[in-house]
Order: C-alpha cells, then structure tokens, then sequence
C-alpha cells in the first residue's frame, strides 16, 4: 500500500478557542481521489491545512511520504513543492499583478531560472486553459478564471499531492463540472487530489474513498457506495444521500435492481435494471463511440469530419479538448460524465464523438471495454486521427475500430 499522506491521531485547537480536530487519523493513498465530506465548522479546512504544515497539530502526527513534517522553513518549502494547496477564496491566494507574475510565484520561490520558471507557467496555464492569460491582471476575471489561476499557480510547482479546499464552492454548474473534470484529468495523469465539499452529489460520482466529518473527527471512512449509504451517519453529518444512491436503493427494494448493487451513475443503474437493459440490447443496433485525440490531430478538420455524418452528439475530456471544441465551433453535448453519456446513447442506438487529450484517451477504451464485458454487449469504440485528405474516405480510412468484436 503505497501511501502519500497520513495523520496519525492529530489534534488542533486555535489559539485561545476549543479543540477543534479531536484525534483524528487516516491515510491516502498515492493515486487516490479523496472527499473530505462535512458541515460547516466540522473541522475539514483545517484539517486539510495540515496536510502541507501550514496548520501544525497541537499533538499527534502527520506525514508526507512516510516522513514526519518538519516545521523549519526550509522542510516546510520542500512539503509545499510535493503537497500543493488550493484555497477556497481564490482572491486570497492571488497576490501578483498579472496571471503569469502570480503564477511564476512558486517556481521563483523554488530557485528556478527565468527559462525553468517560464516553461513552468507556460505549461501550467495551458494545463487550465489560460493560455493568452499572461498579461491580465487576476482581479479582472472571472470567479471560475480566478480559481484556475490558482490551480495553475499550484501546477507550475509540479506537486505529488493536490489538496482544494471547496473547489466549487463559488462556481456554477457548469464551471463545477469543468473544475471536477480538471481533477479527474490531474488525477489520470498521476496527481493524488484530496478535496473538501458539502456537495455530496459532486463527491459521490467521483470520489476513491469518502470521509464523512462532524465535530472533529471522523464518522466514517469508506468508498462512497457504504460512506454515503449509512442514512444514519449521513443525517449525523448534516448532509443528505447522493439522488443516485437513495434511487437505487428504492429501485432494490422494489425488487428492480440485484440486491447489494450500488450504482455510481446513470449508466450504472441502467445496467443494474437487467430486464430493461436485456430488452435494449436485444432489440436495437448499438451506436458506435469516435475518440479524436486533440493532441494529435491538429490537421484534422472535425467540423468536415461531422459533416459526413449522420447526427452525433459530441463530448469533451479536458481543457484542451474543449478549447479545440471552441475553436472549431462545434456545440458540446457532454462535458461531464462524458463516458458514461456516450455509452447511455450507443445503448440506444446512436453515434457519439468524444474529443479528447493523450492521457485520457485509454480511459475512454478503458470504461467502455469493462461497460461490454459486465453486460456481454459490444460498442465499437473508433478513432479518428492523422491527416484528413478527403472528407468522404476519412469514415473508412480513419475509423479503426479498438473493439473486441467477437464480444458481439
Ligand atoms: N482562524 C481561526 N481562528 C479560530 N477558530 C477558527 C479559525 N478557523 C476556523 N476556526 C474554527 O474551527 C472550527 C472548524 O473550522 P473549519 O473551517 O476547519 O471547518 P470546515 O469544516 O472547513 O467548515 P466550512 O465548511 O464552513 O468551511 C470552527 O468551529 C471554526 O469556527
């Protein structure tokens, strides 16, 4: 068990003021995608402070990397190198006057040269979509820009382990959406991601592992099928059950779904429903799903591609797959969930396009191949890449299909 973080039995009380984190002990895990889930006051915030020294327990202990954090400036510099925090108030955290001055700020301080710090910033605002952003200053944008100037402010310094307070506490919809897609994009690229949230629909799809906060301490740790499925612990934690866990509970009592199956998603309560999902893929041919790599297919004309199709739905993975989305104009269906959705649709019969970056790519094959192996169905996941020379060949010459078609 290879293990990034842990707390062993730490305690905190602000100066002057009541223990407020009571003896609290756990562990992450390199690679793992952890909620922090709470109410107000619970204590996450400062928890999650310790994770990179900025709040020193009053007893107890907690280490990065097997190793005890030690308090002298010049460890505490090194944590913060491998432990990068991002904080719920993006304006706290924004000091510089321009975007690439604040997020420059951390390689400077690391003693990198001009060239390193500015290679750094560079791939960092294009890894949140900011290119183009260097010379704005920061109290300019957006509340969903601010937050991804933050972000990239964290990325430049390359950490192991990234820890958001509330990432979308000030977010709308659809910029939540896009902020948890950057994590899932960090996180397959190697990042441990700790967040802390109320949202337990934002946490439930997404997390490893859920721990549930009250008072101090902590009520339950778990994958957040069993976290978020104790009604009691969850009313104790002044939260709610995620919609997709209290439906497919009553979907079990009334006898719809096996017992014991804990769909995390749309799809998966579809595949849980066996009868209604025998029916569908016996009746109806499957859509096919197209996975256009944005990284490698720079003279690829989508748009033209599309226009030799029938009606496709169009999803994007990343940031850079929604800027190229932007670019050419085309209108997004999916950018969330985006796997999920285009399986939902290919299960009724029709195409879907997902637009994507190389790290993400083998996800798409990845989720679809063990969707077709759990339900003995086959959808045909194609790629479209290379150069384009003539838009009416590029169906047969660019759609190679990556699935195991003796599934079918
Ligand atoms: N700087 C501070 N000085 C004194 N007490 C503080 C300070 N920051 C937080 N607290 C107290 O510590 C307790 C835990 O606060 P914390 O912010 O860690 O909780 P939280 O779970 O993150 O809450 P929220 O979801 O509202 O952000 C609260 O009772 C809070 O009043």
């Amino acid at each position: 068990m290879n293990i990034i973080l842990e707390a062993r039995d730490v305690r905190y009380r602000y100066p002057g003021g009541s223990e407020v984190i009571k003896g609290i002990s756990f562990h992450v895990r390199k690679g793992e995608k952890i909620a922090l889930v709470g109410p107000n006051g619970a204590g996450k915030s400062t928890l999650l402070q310790m994770f990179n020294g900025m709040v020193r327990p009053v007893s107890g202990v907690m280490l990065v990397g097997n190793e005890p954090i030690q308090y002298d400036s010049a460890s505490l510099r090194m944590i913060r190198k491998k432990v990068g925090y991002v904080l719920q108030n993006s304006d706290r955290q924004i000091i510089a006057p321009t975007v690439y001055q604040d997020v420059a700020f951390g390689p400077a301080n690391l003693g990198y040269d001009e060239e390193k710090i500015r290679e750094k910033v560079t791939h960092a605002l294009q890894h949140v979509g900011l290119e183009g952003f260097e010379r704005r200053p920061p109290h300019h944008l957006s509340g969903g820009e601010k937050k991804r100037v933050a972000i990239a402010g964290i990325l430049a310094m390359d950490p192991d382990v990234l820890v958001f307070d509330e990432p979308t506490s000030d977010l709308d919809p659809a910029g939540s959406e896009d902020l948890m897609e950057l994590l899932d994009e960090l996180n397959q690229e190697g990042k441990t991601v700790v967040i802390s949230t109320h949202d337990v629909e934002l946490a439930y799809p997404w997390a490893d592992r859920a721990i549930l906060m009250l008072d101090g301490r902590i009520l339950q740790e778990d994958v957040p099928e069993i976290a978020f499925g104790n009604q009691k612990n969850v009313r104790k934690a002044h939260l709610s059950m995620p919609m997709i866990l209290e439906l497919s509970q009553e979907l079990e009592r009334r006898g719809f779904i096996e017992p014991g199956k804990k769909p995390r998603s749309i799809l998966d309560i579809i595949h849980s429903i066996q009868k209604v999902a025998t029916d569908s893929q016996q009746c109806k041919k499957l859509g096919t799903i197209t996975v256009c790599n944005v990284d490698r297919s720079d003279d690829v004309s989508i748009r033209t591609w599309l226009e030799s199709r029938e009606i496709i739905a169009i999803g994007a993975m990343g940031t850079r797959a929604k800027q190229r989305a932007a670019t050419e104009h085309l209108t997004l269906e999916f950018t969330y969930g985006v796997i999920d959705k285009c399986i939902l649709r290919a299960l009724r019969g029709k195409d879907s396009l997902i637009l994507t970056t190389t790290r993400m790519v083998d996800r798409v094959s990845q989720r679809v191949d063990s969707y077709c192996q759990e339900s003995s169905v086959s959808i045909q996941v194609l790629q479209l890449q290379g150069s384009e020379p003539d838009p009416q060949t590029v169906r047969s010459e660019q759609a190679v299909s990556k699935a195991d078609n003796s599934k079918m």
